[in-house]
């Protein structure tokens, strides 16, 4: 039975979800100088599955390489990955975070009246000499029709940023959002359940 786990991951979101359901963790944070970004380029003709999986599988190589050089104990690795994917988009399907108010603002018109996929990739390894636990939790998510001034204010807010799509459906973008069909929390960046399930398949204890 393991006592706690690591989280690799800055999102706040993630931290809210594992104490949610009782779950100890320490955080694996990153090296000064350590690049994640670049990773989270989409490569040419990708898909929203092999990209979220691509991702979070070298973010996963890059925090046990963090969790080798800091000296600590060994206990189970989390991460995770969340983009959006519209296959209709012609530029590309993956939505990432954006880059600055112009892209959130190209980013939400795409979304604007559409139905979108929100794909999350979680990794837990469990021993650093095996093959992770890992899984793909898929969502839709329905958007209303955003007029220029709501993508305006939204974005005059700065909840866009920092976030796959540039919405938050925790937040004030949850007022555009009718419908979902899968899980909140997997919209949020960690879907409870299927994380719930892998912790208790690699005998991670609860509060
Ligand atoms: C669609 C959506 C995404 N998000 C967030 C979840 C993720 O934090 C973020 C997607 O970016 P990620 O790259 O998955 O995660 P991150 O950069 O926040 O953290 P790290 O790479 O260190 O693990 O978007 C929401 O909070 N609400 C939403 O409705």
């Amino acid at each position: 039975m393991f006592s706690y786990i690591y989280l690799a991951s800055q999102s706040p979101r993630r931290q809210e979800i594992l104490k949610q359901i009782g779950v100890n963790f320490e955080m694996l944070v990153a090296a000064p100088g350590e690049d994640t970004e670049t990773l989270e380029t989409p490569l040419p003709n990708e898909k929203g599955r092999t990209y979220v999986e691509r991702v979070t599988f070298a973010k996963s190589a890059i925090a046990l390489a963090r969790w080798q050089k800091s000296g600590k104990p060994w206990a189970p690795v989390l991460c995770a990955d969340t983009a959006v994917s519209l296959p209709s988009n012609p530029d590309g399907e993956i939505l990432g975070k954006p880059n600055d108010a112009s892209d959130a603002r190209r980013i939400l018109k795409m979304l604007s009246g559409q139905t979108h996929q929100v794909l999350t990739a979680v990794v837990l390894t469990t021993d650093p000499k095996i093959n992770p636990l890992c899984l793909v939790h898929v969502s839709e998510v329905e958007f209303a029709h955003l007029t220029e001034a709501q993508i305006e204010s939204y974005i005059q807010s700065g909840e866009p940023f920092g976030k796959a799509g540039a919405y938050g459906i925790q937040g004030l973008g949850g007022a555009f959002i009718p419908s979902i069909k899968g899980s909140y929390s997997g919209i949020m960046g960690l879907p409870i359940f299927e994380v719930n399930q892998l912790l208790d398949f690699a005998k991670v204890a609860r509060i």
